[in-house]
């Protein structure tokens, strides 16, 4: 974040309305007009003095200096109607948006004067509409009407003045209670009190006490010297669905109908939901005819995580993991991404599933594992794909192949380099192979949780018919089929065809570890081989009394086909 160092700091104040103009009528708050005049009588909103020294326009006021060798001068358009933000929609601050950019040369920064109520929603979706920032934009509002005598309109008002004013940080941010958010990472998290907002997955970029203290690292960078571009086409069709124990699946069914596009939905803890057949099965159903769905917990703070079945059986019904979104944020992505013209259904997954506005926390690459194989192939892919910069063709050509050769590597820092390029990390390589099949081949627990988390199709096929799962199975990687068949993943049924066979195979060569596989993917081990033997007939045949032994356990005890059924 710079210091803005031009003597003169030109700002336009949007006012949209909320609480900060409110005024009383027959007991209730309403917006109210002429915020300007009211400003223009308060001492520390306007320098009359000067402004009349430096024959300042009727509609322009000037801040008493904050520092010697610098002034900030400020116009407030006042927006026709007035709202309290509860009647704010996309459509409006996609409007705010506009006039942001029809003024954008003409100013240093914006500050956009809105009601609490829905400004952490405005925020976020301002800091998706406007791409390519380069100028401060700050939201701010109050609890208590700024002509009150005890309120927090103007401190509010005035920091966010001064912020937009004095520094050049280029993002959406909202200003409250002398604190400076990320806007799209806050929440109104109180009705009454002056502390409205919180960001519970990101520190404020400035607070400001007797010094203003600026969280360096964490404010944005200016990419380049590309212009703004507005996205005034945003999806208006997403929704908010927030889980509760017990949600019945019809109610869900009911919920995600045409028209909705997208939908952010509120789970449990760290991304966790009821695993009841019937609701996976509406959720599978809604994201197969391309519904976009966002898993965003319910928790103030903390992310979706792939630590739980529960959470896994989510990914598996194709939802995509939101991790630390807020859900005001999560909308707002969906609304954007959805809005993006051309693109496929996974071009949007992927789009949901990156950091574009520094609105969540992607989980942090495994430092504590170096592997020079893995350093080197993640810093490779990264660098190559950089150069072929502009040579789309090749990119495209190259990213599936890198991006299951980083699977089967079960490098997640390939993986990610792959994505921040914008690779799809559900598209086959040549063999018809995704990612997630090499990774499930490697056995690659980690690199299989992020995939997944990330909404790939868990029953692709390659080429051969194959699904990741009976690629597992096959390697024997206990720790990928637990977490395939927690998100759903099935043997289909071509694969299920010849398991007597197999079964009977493993048997005779005593492989417990094998037949376990199998087990655990959902086969029945009572298959018959072609021989119309079971694979117990034959270890018993043999004498083989651990294979017997580990085979009635496994088909007397609860099978792993409790988790679902064995073919989709
Ligand atoms: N404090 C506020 O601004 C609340 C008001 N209802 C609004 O959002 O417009």
């Amino acid at each position: 974040m710079a210091r803005a160092t031009e003597p003169e700091r030109r700002l336009l104040a949007v006012y949209t309305g909320g609480t900060i103009g409110m005024r009383s009528e027959r007991g209730v708050l309403i917006p109210g007009r002429g915020l300007a005049d009211v400003l223009r009588t308060l001492p520390m909103f306007h320098d009359e003095e000067h402004a009349r020294a430096c024959d300042l326009p009727e509609d322009t006021l000037v801040l008493p200096p904050a520092s010697p060798e610098q002034r900030v001068i400020y116009t407030v358009l006042e927006c026709q109607p007035l709202f309290d933000s509860s009647d704010m929609t996309i459509t409006e601050w996609v409007q705010i948006a506009q006039i942001i950019e029809r003024h954008y040369e003409q100013y240093h920064g914006f500050v956009v004067i809105h009601g609490t109520d829905t400004m952490a929603f405005a925020a976020s979706v301002l800091s998706f509409v406007l791409e390519n920032l380069q100028k401060t934009v700050v939201l701010t509002g109050a609890q208590v009407p700024i002509h009150a005598l005890w309120n927090d309109g103007r401190e509010n008002l005035l920091g966010a003045l001064l912020m937009a004013g004095q520094y050049v940080i280029p993002e959406v941010c909202l200003f409250f209670q002398n604190q400076l958010f990320r806007g799209n990472r806050v929440t109104k998290v109180d009705a009454r009190r002056f502390a409205a907002f919180c960001s519970p997955n990101l520190p404020p970029l400035a607070i400001v006490g007797p010094d203003v203290t600026i969280n360096q690292e964490l404010v944005r960078k200016v990419r380049g010297m590309e212009r703004l571009v507005v996205h005034s086409s945003m999806e208006h069709d997403v929704g908010l669905l927030r889980l509760y124990p017990g949600i019945p699946a019809a109610l869900v069914r009911a919920f995600l109908q045409h028209p909705l596009k997208g939908v952010v939905m509120e789970t449990f803890g760290s991304g966790n939901g009821p695993t009841k057949p019937d609701l996976l099965q509406e959720l599978r159903a809604a994201t197969e005819r391309g519904l976009l769905i966002v898993n965003c917990t319910h928790c103030l703070q903390g992310a979706v995580t792939s630590d739980y079945a529960a959470g896994m059986a989510m990914a598996g019904a194709g939802i995509v993991s939101g991790f630390d979104m807020t859900s005001e944020a999560a909308l707002a992505k969906l609304s954007y991404v959805l809005g993006q013209p051309g693109l496929s259904l996974e071009g949007r997954k992927e789009l949901l599933a990156r950091d574009l506005r520094g609105e969540m926390t992607l989980p942090a690459v495994d430092e504590r594992r170096p592997s020079l194989q893995r350093s080197v192939l993640g810093h490779g892919v990264a660098q190559l794909l950089r150069q072929s910069q502009g040579a789309d063709a090749v990119r495209d050509t190259l990213m599936p192949s890198l991006a299951c050769a980083g699977a089967r590597a079960g490098d997640l820092e390939a993986l990610q380099a792959l994505v921040e390029l914008g690779s799809d990390l559900s598209l086959e390589d040549c063999s018809g192979q995704t990612p997630l099949h090499a990774a499930a081949r490697g056995g690659h627990v980690e690199v299989l949780a992020m995939l997944l988390q990330r909404g790939v199709n868990v029953n692709a096929r390659d080429q051969d018919g194959l699904t990741p799962l009976l690629l597992a199975v096959r390697g024997r990687h206990q720790g990928v089929i637990e977490l395939l068949r927690a998100a759903g993943a099935c043997l289909s049924p071509e694969e299920l065809e010849d398991t007597g066979t197999e079964l009977c195979r493993l048997a005779s060569r005593g492989d417990c570890e094998g037949l376990r596989a199998w087990w655990q993917a959902g086969a029945d081990l009572g298959r018959p081989g072609y021989d119309g033997r079971s694979a117990l007939l034959i270890a018993e045949a043999a004498g083989d009394l651990e294979v017997v032994t580990v085979l009635q356990s496994l088909q007397g005890g609860v099978g792993a086909q409790a988790l679902g059924p064995a073919t989709p």
